[in-house]
């Protein structure tokens, strides 16, 4: 039964909640369509916990900035509770399967989630988001990209892989100092766990065992594979963190793992201050970095180069101004973001209708609030739905249509909108926002500069999203024609 004063919703069937939302393909549209019926801010059973979900950006703002209210993250059983296989994992894997998702980044709470996001951005800034050194390793990785598009001779090919190793290959400079050639088995297996991990967490299985945790734990499936997948990712991570460990100089720090070793020497010096730095830990930040930060900035360029086969004439628009501002005898800059402003205004666009997490991460009500004028009791998980902000109607001047000119002024200038969320707000705002960005401006930038985009002779592109861990494109086939230098 909904408990008093909480906010309406769908009905509430016993264990399975509300049916209606138990499909991944149709989760994003329900939850966005039971707005209509419910309001703003509306609660649901989804299996048998009780959740709400915040609409609109008012009622995101109102959940999410104001206040530490909703800091905290809900516990996912699978992440916390599925037993390994002993035999086949290693020691270290066991011990990683024990503190499963427990004290990283995106799933800790509390002090722990303080100091290890605040020491992840400050490390994130000291090797170069925002600044020169990282610009260079965007434009450099570009440049064995587009050696290998080139390669395909203007026939089409797939681009998912070349954009997963791109973005892959960022994370790995500023986490392991050092980028990774596109056949390196360690490169192409760590490449292919975090693929399957996906699609696991992505799975049926996954949601059906978040739901009913006693029950999965019994019953075989895939979701049994996950944890052996995490292991192995964080075995090859750790490899790393010993290779580092060998010839480390704490007064010369070369990336994060090398900020992070510092980090664990003070935290042991420092009795009080239990900020949970150790190795473990490390391995689990690493890993943190790249599941968050890999897929979700190459799902938005594969978006970007869909759209641009889509609409040529856009296309046509963003190739005539960065000829116009960057010519073609040098490489894009992000000291030209300020006069690119339409081609700006296209990839908040692509952001915008790419909608790549359309629910972003849940969080969790750390003590009772009220919220929308419903009281809602301390451990009730909220779903910020960003895809109702960033197609709201009240917001946007065309919602369904892609349109670069919602972030341009008559005078063809770029503006800022405060319902572009694409990377949710509050204190648990992306931690990857600026390199994201960064990556994209600068990749999508190179990408117009030196090719033209088109789908093969008869193709049609699809825009229809699939669902998930986000809403990426359905596999395509792009030809790339280099255009003239
Ligand atoms: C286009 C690319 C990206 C999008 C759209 C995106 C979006 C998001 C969203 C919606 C959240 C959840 C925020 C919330 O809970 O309210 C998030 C969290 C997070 N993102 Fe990103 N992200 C992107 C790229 C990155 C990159 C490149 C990194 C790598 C550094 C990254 C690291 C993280 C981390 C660590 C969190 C968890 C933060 C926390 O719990 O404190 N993301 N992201």
């Amino acid at each position: 039964r909904r408990p008093r004063s909480f906010p309406p919703g769908p009905r509430a069937f016993p264990l399975v909640g509300a049916p209606v939302c138990f499909s991944s393909h149709s989760l994003v549209l329900c939850l966005w369509q039971l707005s209509e019926k419910y309001g703003k801010v509306y609660s649901l059973k989804m299996g048998p916990s009780w959740t709400v979900v915040l609409n609109g950006l008012s009622a995101l703002q109102e959940g999410l900035t104001k206040g530490d209210h909703l800091n905290d993250r809900p516990e996912f059983p699978i992440h916390s509770d599925v037993l390994p296989d002993l035999d086949t994992i290693t020691e270290f894997s066991h011990f990683i399967n024990r503190l499963f998702y427990t004290h990283c980044i995106i799933f800790s709470n509390g002090h722990m989630w303080k100091q290890q996001r605040r020491f992840a951005l400050f490390t994130l800034k000291y090797f170069g988001v925002g600044k020169k050194s990282l610009e260079f390793s965007i434009l450099d990785e570009f440049m064995y990209i587009s050696k290998e598009i080139a390669n395909h001779k203007g026939k089409p090919f797939n681009p998912h892989l070349i954009m997963n190793n791109a973005v892959s290959n960022i994370i790995c400079s500023l986490v392991f100092g050092h980028r990774f050639e596109y056949g390196n088995e360690k490169f192409l297996k760590m490449m292919k766990l975090f693929d399957k991990g996906s699609q696991i967490e992505a799975s049926i299985w996954a949601q059906l065992y978040n739901a009913f945790p006693v029950l999965m734990r019994r019953l075989p499936g895939p979701h049994h594979a996950l944890q052996n997948i995490y292991g192995e990712i964080m075995d090859l991570i750790k490899t790393e963190v010993n290779q580092h460990k060998e010839d480390w100089n704490p007064s010369e720090p070369r990336d994060f793992i090398d900020c992070y070793l510092n980090e664990i020497q003070k935290d042991k010096r420092d009795d009080e201050a239990d900020a949970g730095f150790n190795e473990d830990n490390l391995v689990m930040c690493g890993f943190d970095l790249f599941g968050a930060g890999s897929h979700t900035t190459s799902v938005t360029l594969r978006w970007a180069l869909l759209y641009m086969t889509k609409y040529p004439e856009v296309q046509a628009k963003v190739q005539a101004e960065i000829d116009e501002v960057v010519g073609t005898s040098r490489q894009p800059s992000m000291e030209d973001r300020a006069d690119l402003p339409y081609t700006d205004a296209v990839i908040h666009e692509i952001q915008r209708m790419g909608n790549i997490v359309p629910l972003s991460l849940p969080h969790v009500t750390t003590r009772d609030i009220r919220l929308g004028g419903y009281k809602i009791p301390k451990g009730v998980t909220i779903i910020p739905n960003l895809t109702s902000v960033l197609f709201d109607k009240n917001e946007w001047e065309t919602p369904d249509a892609f349109n670069p000119g919602h972030f341009l002024n008559p005078e063809g200038k770029f503006v800022k909108r405060a319902a572009f969320i694409p990377f949710s707000a509050g204190k648990r705002v992306c931690l990857g926002e600026n390199l994201a960005r960064m990556e994209l401006f600068l990749f999508f930038t190179s990408f117009m500069q030196r090719f033209s985009f088109s789908t093969p002779p008869g193709v049609e592109p699809v825009l229809k999203p699939r669902f998930g861990v986000t809403l990426s494109p359905p596999p395509f086939e792009i030809c790339a024609t280099p255009r003239k230098e």
